[in-house]
């Protein structure tokens, strides 16, 4: 199996480059949509989150109050190393069960997207990386425009990863994506096209 590691930073359009993938065919695995199961209503992590952060972590019905976690970890560096220690454990093994599936499904490589690639050590765990960069500026106003967020809250999230322009130079690949979808949808197909050469042009 050939892995992608799809990495970038927060709003800089990984989901909107997945996506593009998806439409091309690629199999893809979202780590934001497995964090978000790993800690439903029953889940394992669940708990240890509650026992750490307390009951008022939690909403009325069950599930966790991403607004109020996001606000305390995007502030305390410490706090949101604890929370990963609770979760990337169950991530790790749930991206391992979807390779497991692609596998079994015929396919030759998967993307992963991750946003926390570099930050969680897992460069060893693909063959390439790609990075969807965006110019730092538009990044921020579009993570303002889609959260809804402060400017400050805004650059807490940003700074709580490595910088773009870092993640982008210890890429094999950087998709930019600070201009239209346009722009960003020929990178990708480009990109998409290399890959299905590399497999030999057999079903990815
Ligand atoms: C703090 C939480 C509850 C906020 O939830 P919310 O729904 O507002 O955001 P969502 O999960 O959609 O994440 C949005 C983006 O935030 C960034 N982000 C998420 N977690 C982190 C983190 N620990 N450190 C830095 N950036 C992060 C990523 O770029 C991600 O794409 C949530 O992000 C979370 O549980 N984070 C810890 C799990 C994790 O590390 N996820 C990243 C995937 S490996
Ligand atoms: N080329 C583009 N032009 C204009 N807006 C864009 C472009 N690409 C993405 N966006 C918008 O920017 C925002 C961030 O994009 P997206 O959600 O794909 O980023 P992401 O990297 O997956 O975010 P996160 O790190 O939070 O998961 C979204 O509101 C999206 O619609």
């Amino acid at each position: 199996m050939y892995v992608i590691g799809l990495t970038g930073g927060i709003a800089s359009g990984k989901s909107t480059v997945s996506s593009m993938l998806a439409k091309l065919g690629a199999y893809i695995i979202d780590t934001d949509k497995i964090a978000r199961e790993v800690v439903m209503p029953k889940q394992p992590a669940l708990l240890s989150i509650v026992a750490h952060f307390g009951n008022a972590i939690m909403l009325p019905d069950g599930n966790v109050d991403r607004k109020m976690l996001g606000n305390i970890i995007f502030q305390n560096p410490q706090e949101r190393s604890c929370l990963e220690k609770m979760i990337h454990p169950y991530i790790e093994a749930e991206v391992n069960t979807c390779i497991k599936k692609a596998e079994q499904l015929g396919h030759k490589a998967v993307v992963i997207d991750v946003p926390l690639l570099f930050e969680a050590g897992w460069q060893s765990k693909v063959d390439e990386i790609w990075v969807v960069y965006v110019d730092p500026s538009v990044q921020l106003s579009r993570l303002i425009s889609r959260n809804q967020l402060t400017n400050k809250e805004a650059m807490d999230r940003i700074n709580s990863q490595l910088n773009i322009t870092e993640k982008a130079k210890q890429s094999h690949l950087i998709i930019d994506n600070t201009l239209d979808i346009e722009n960003t949808k020929h990178q990708v197909i480009t990109a998409w096209q290399s890959i299905c050469e590399k497999m030999n042009k057999i079903k990815v």
